[in-house]
This record gives structure tokens, sequence and C-alpha cells, in this order.
């Protein structure tokens, strides 16, 4: 089965690798949606895959680094896509959610990316 827990963070970026006119070439900022999908058997004494506060503790250093900074400056970020965020999420959160199965980020109401490791080709 699969749980999920959905978490917000406030951010700027800005795509350094655009055209000169592309918009997102400017600094912009997103209120990205963050949401962590891990899966496995439910426990049957517990009735759970696994607690959702142990993957809002695992997400919380992440949340920590990302939330009100301006992402081209983080390590690992300088071109701070969807896909890009995605991939450095997964990176940092799974050794702590060995679960881990998938990380969506949504940038906007409309536009998105979803990552499940790197079998699916990364
Ligand atoms: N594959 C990707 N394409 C784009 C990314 C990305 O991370 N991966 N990012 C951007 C920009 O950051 C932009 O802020 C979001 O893109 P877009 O959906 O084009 O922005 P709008 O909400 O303004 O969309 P409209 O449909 O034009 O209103 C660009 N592309
Ligand atoms: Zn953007």
């Amino acid at each position: 089965m699969e749980i999920y827990k959905l978490f917000t963070l406030e951010a700027a970026h800005r795509l350094p690798h655009v055209p000169e006119n592309h918009k997102c070439r400017r600094l912009h900022g997103h209120s990205f949606r963050v949401e962590v999908r891990v899966r496995g058997p439910v426990d049957p004494a517990a009735g759970w895959v696994q607690d959702f506060a142990d993957i809002g503790r695992a997400f919380q250093p992440i949340y920590e680094q990302l939330d009100h900074h301006y992402l081209n400056e983080i390590p690992g970020l300088e071109n701070p896509t969807s896909e890009n965020l995605a991939r450095w999420i997964w990176d940092r959160l799974q050794p702590a959610l060995p679960l881990l199965a998938e990380i969506t980020v949504r940038e906007t109401c409309t536009a998105g990316c979803v990552y499940r490791g790197e079998r699916e080709g990364s």
C-alpha cells in the first residue's frame, strides 16, 4: 500500500539555462508543493505502512534548507527545475525513508514533475 504526505514551501528561483527572453530566466517565486509517497506492507499490529509523522520528521531538514530560500544558491540546485529539485529531495530523503516510492514537485497549479528514483531512468 502507498501512503503520502504533502508539504508546502515558499522559495525563489530562476532558470539560468533557458534563453535570455524566457520569463523563467528572471528571478521569481513559487509556493512549491512536495508530495512524498512511501510504499510497503501494512503492519498488522500498527495498521499502517509507516507513521505519517516519520515522513514529517524525515522531511524537516529538507524543508529548512528550502523554505524561504533562493534555490539557486543551494549546492546541487544551481539549475533549480522541478526535475532537479525532485531528484535533489529524493537523494536526501531516501536514506531516512527506505520505503520512499515517489516524490512529486508541483511548481504551480498546472505544472510539476514526478520522480520515482533511478530505476525510472532518472
Ligand atoms: N520541464 C520544466 N519546464 C519548466 C520548468 C521546470 O522546472 N521544468 N520551470 C519553469 C518555470 O519555473 C515556471 O515558473 C513555471 O512554468 P510555467 O508552467 O510555464 O509557468 P506559468 O504558471 O506561468 O504557466 P502558464 O501556463 O504560461 O500560465 C518553466 N518550465
Ligand atoms: Zn519557476
